[in-house]
């Protein structure tokens, strides 16, 4: 079945409010960073969260995309396996690529983390590549959309970030390509929250956004390596009671990353390759 599809039904349910049950059932821990996903690189973080809780973390249906370990290695390939075309950065629209390749698209807050994780989606597979995505400690570091190609295959998007130091054609931009490039092309706009600064205002206005739009969107938290595992549960069930309530064309299931570890960037290879029709998952 095709993940849109699924995505479709999943629309229709209602999750229950975990966030009051887990202040009650959450285990006291320190657990730290480096503790994520240890010897099984291929494993969804959010497996190391559910440790922490007496009661499921989130319900069985929401967990919608539960590739097998082959089926992840065979991601892996694709990624690190071919060569990386970085296309020249962009601000007007007339200037898209006319290529037909199914794109991904990274969005969020400035300094959240994007760059980064394309960064490391690519990890390793193009020295080459690596050096010309810059990543920076300073809020509003890129500026134009990043186009990163992976030919016959798929288009990976970075983009400037809104709230500080935005761009001031953002609006025109990248908040126009997520909103107005067809689904046939966009394939899945992927909307990344900082684990250690939790949602914003200004998230929460971008995400109001999408949800109101034709864009087809799933949640990413970042950078959970930064701060111990029992805050990233904390900011993962605040999103998800969010998305619960407000965004209900999201997909169900967030994502988990650290772009310094690693943790969660295989699961997450495997889910654009899916999308972009790059791998079969069994069962979808
Ligand atoms: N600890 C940690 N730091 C991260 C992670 N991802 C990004 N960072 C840091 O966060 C800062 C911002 O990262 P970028 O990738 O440039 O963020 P961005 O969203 O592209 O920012 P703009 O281009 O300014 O919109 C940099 O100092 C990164 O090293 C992560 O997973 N863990
Ligand atoms: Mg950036």
């Amino acid at each position: 079945m095709h993940i849109f599809t699924l995505a479709a039904l999943l629309r229709l349910q209602r999750g229950v409010r975990l966030h009051h049950i887990c202040q009650r059932h959450l285990h006291a821990t320190h657990a730290t960073s480096s503790e994520w996903c240890v010897g099984q690189p291929f494993s969804n973080p959010l497996d190391e969260l559910k440790k922490l809780l007496q009661v499921p973390l989130i319900k069985d249906e929401n967990l919608i995309f539960k590739p097998t370990q082959t089926e992840i290695r065979k991601a892996q390939n694709i990624f690190q396996g071919n060569r990386v075309e970085p296309l020249k950065g962009i601000v007007n629209l007339d200037q898209l690529p006319a290529r037909d390749l199914p794109e991904i698209a990274f969005i969020g807050q400035s300094n959240v983390g994007k760059s980064s994780l394309v960064k490391s989606l690519f990890r390793s597979l193009n020295p080459k590549t690596n050096h010309r995505l810059t990543v920076s400690k300073k809020a509003g570091h890129t500026r134009t959309l990043r186009f990163y190609e992976i030919p016959r295959k798929f288009s990976l998007v970075d983009m400037p970030g809104y709230g500080e130091n935005m761009p001031e054609h953002f609006v025109r931009s990248a908040e126009a390509y997520i909103m107005t490039r067809q689904t046939s092309r966009l394939k899945m706009t992927f909307s990344l929250l900082d684990a250690h600064r939790g949602m914003t205002e200004n998230d929460q206005e971008f995400l109001d956004k999408l949800q109101n739009s034709n864009a087809s969107f799933c949640l990413v938290l970042t950078k959970i390596d930064k701060v111990p595992h029992s805050h990233v549960l904390r900011a993962f069930l605040a999103l998800n009671e969010y998305r619960e309530k407000h965004l209900s064309t999201a997909l169900p299931q967030i994502f988990l990353v650290s772009s310094l570890s690693g943790a969660g960037i295989p699961l997450l290879r495997s889910f654009i390759a899916y999308v972009t029709g790059n791998i079969r998952i069994s069962g979808h």
